[in-house]
């Protein structure tokens, strides 16, 4: 697009529109194309990460709605995935765009929503022949993870592996008109992949049935609900396609196969749709979401394919790393120059060391000036950030300490998950240390050799709820000094060493390894109250949830072994395959730092070294 046309538009636009002729001008021609295209024509419009599609979708979606009356007739739908990300999504279309108060005829919300409203709610009875309650015919989504009792009346049970499972109606959905059930939690999975009997698959199918004519359904359910309605009823399908004749989608890739069977009875019947994605973002496969079938659909129904392919996020050498990454060899350009030299940095920990990676990625972080709130630490999985959650400075506690924090812990009142965490992996940190030998593994609370780690969690929970007599850290209503304190710890733990079973020292050899820490005799032992608020400064958090964001560093943790489910760097650089989702998980990481981005891996070999070394990873 020529310059002249670029800026006629932007005045066209900026007198339609609550905007600055400067908010306009800015855009690249690819945005502004995209803006300003015909509204009539199915349009798959590719985003690379941060090509400011949210910035896009608000500009498109505000300059539709103020020249919608002159189409008279239904509304606009603008569909987006998550609660986050339809807030925002609503926040940007007001920004620029006449609606004040409410959106009607328009819609701007979450898929979910979008179907539950206008399909699910007011016509699901006609399916099931649900009674409703008071005259209330509307449909609960129960949670798949529900464990409200009334769940007992939706169970039943199969034998699996020479035991009688419980099965759960929330636990599986059925599709392809109820010929096809598929399981959504592990277990269920597991049943139905080793092949169900004809009585087994009447049985998942009646239940599911009561379940669903009792006026339930899970989130599966629903769509699968919707799917059946629309094939079922063409007269609904024609009213919601004239009721909504176009419907943007944002963050595509995150379409499951049931709400792409929805789109397609309803593009049949004439709605426009948009798509707006970034394919190799799609990290949903656990429900149902494979971008293969999305793009095969684009294909199949020749959807205009418009491009962004100018990152605004991040700086070049942190695009050149992501597009590598997944295979990417058209050239994206970033727009931010380069802050710091070498913003890609490969860090390798040792068991020693991977507790000292916040305060390294701290350290690193005041260097360059950046702001400490607007970095963040990742991994896929939970579990390889519990033990960076809540460390001291240094995380350098004497075996005192790791006690009395596992007790401040477990005795706070209202504790949160995170206590309970805590609580448990000091307290086996301890308990380990001062009564088995062998390589300690934080996975399981420090569980030592040949203990059941659920028996191991057991004990645990024991010795703290029985060491209840040392906490809080006070005698006759005054605080106790660690002098003090170690006394009483050492009664506790000759009376209780029977507890620990098949320990690997008797209690006399470890007692005098019991003592104060250095130089705090004298000092109170509730002290360890602030240590416990240093948490590390970073949100630690996993990649699922910084979805969409925009962060100025990242440090990327790698899992230290292979078996983890796509944590370990090993499955996040494949040379040559780019279509596995772990490869979706580790480019959504990476691509969501502005200056910086950090990944610590565990040692490397020196053919891993180069390999990352080959991406742009600077050691
Ligand atoms: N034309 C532009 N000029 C300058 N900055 C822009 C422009 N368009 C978008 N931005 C900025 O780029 C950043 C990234 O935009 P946004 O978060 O909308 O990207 P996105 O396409 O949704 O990314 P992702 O899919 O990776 O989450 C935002 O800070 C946004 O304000």
């Amino acid at each position: 697009m020529d310059t002249n046309r670029k800026l006629k538009i932007a005045y066209k636009l900026s007198s339609m529109l609550k905007c600055e002729l400067t908010d306009l001008t800015r855009l690249s021609s690819e945005q502004m194309e995209y803006i300003h295209r015909y509204i009539k024509d199915h349009v798959f419009l590719r985003a690379c990460p941060g090509s400011g599609k949210t910035e896009v979708i608000g500009l498109k979606a505000s300059y539709e709605i103020s020249k919608w009356q002159e189409q008279n007739i239904g509304g606009l739908a603008v569909l987006t995935f998550t609660n986050s990300a339809a807030k925002e999504l609503n926040n940007r279309i007001r920004k620029y765009s006449e609606l004040t108060i409410g959106t009607h005829p328009h819609f701007i919300g979450t898929f979910d929503s979008w179907l539950h409203n206008f399909l699910l709610h007011p016509f699901c009875h006609y399916l099931t022949a649900y009674k409703g309650k008071d005259g209330d015919k509307s449909i609960r989504i129960i949670e798949q993870d529900s464990g409200a009792d009334f769940m007992y009346a939706y169970q039943f049970k199969v034998d699996h592996k020479g035991k009688k499972v419980p099965v759960k109606a929330t636990e599986y959905h059925f599709k392809d008109n109820w010929k096809t059930v598929v399981g959504d939690t592990d277990i269920a999975k597991s049943i139905i992949s080793r092949g169900l009997t004809t009585t087994e698959f009447e049985e998942f199918k009646t239940v599911k049935t009561k379940f669903i004519k009792d006026g339930f359904a899970t989130y599966s359910d629903a769509e699968f609900l919707c799917c059946r309605l629309l094939t079922k009823f063409k007269f609904l399908t024609q009213k919601i396609a004239l009721r909504f004749p176009v419907i943007i989608v944002d963050e595509c890739q995150d379409l499951s196969e049931d709400q792409l069977t929805i789109i397609d009875i309803l593009q049949q019947k004439g709605t426009i749709f948009h798509f707006v994605g970034d394919i190799n973002q799609a990290i949903y496969e656990f429900r149902d979401v494979n971008p293969e079938l999305l793009m095969a659909y684009i294909q199949k129904k020749k959807f205009l394919e418009l491009k962004l392919t100018k990152n605004y996020r991040s700086n070049q050498s942190i695009v050149d790393l992501t597009s590598l990454m997944i295979g990417n060899s058209d050239i994206v350009q970033a727009n931010i120059g380069n802050l710091i030299p070498a913003p890609c940095i490969l860090w390798q920990y040792d068991d020693q060391s991977f507790s000292d990676l916040p305060t390294k990625f701290e350290e690193l972080i005041l260097k360059h000036s950046l702001t400490l709130n607007q970095c963040v630490i990742l991994a896929r999985g939970k579990s390889t950030l519990d033990p960076l959650r809540v460390q001291n400075q240094n995380n350098k506690y004497t075996k005192i300490e790791l006690f009395a924090i596992a007790l401040h812990c477990w005795n706070k009142q209202q504790r949160n998950t995170d206590e309970l965490t805590n609580a448990l992996l000091y307290a086996g940190k301890f308990f380990f240390s001062i009564a088995y030998g062998g390589h300690p593994d934080v996975k399981n609370q420090y569980c030592p050799d040949g203990i059941d780690p659920v028996e191991w969690r057991l004990l645990l929970k024991r010795l703290l709820d029985e060491a209840n007599v040392l906490y809080p850290f006070k005698a006759n209503g005054v605080d106790m000094t660690w002098k003090n304190w170690v006394v009483l710890v050492k009664q506790f733990l000759m009376n209780k060493w029977f507890l620990l079973k098949y320990s690997s020292v008797t209690y006399d050899k470890i007692k005098n390894g019991i003592k104060s820490p250095d130089n705090k005799g004298d000092k109170y032992v509730h002290e360890i109250h602030s240590f416990t608020n240093l948490k590390n400064p970073f949100r630690t958090t996993t990649i699922h949830s910084v979805k969409g964001e925009t962060l100025e560093a990242v440090l990327l943790i790698s899992h230290k072994n292979k078996q983890s489910k796509g944590g370990h760097h090993s499955h996040w650089f494949r040379e040559g395959n780019f279509t596995e989702e772990h490869i979706r998980f580790a480019y959504v990481a990476c691509s969501r730092p502005k200056h910086l981005l950090v990944i610590a891996t565990p040692m490397l070999s020196a053919t891993e070294l180069t390999q990352l070394k080959k991406i742009g990873l600077v050691p």
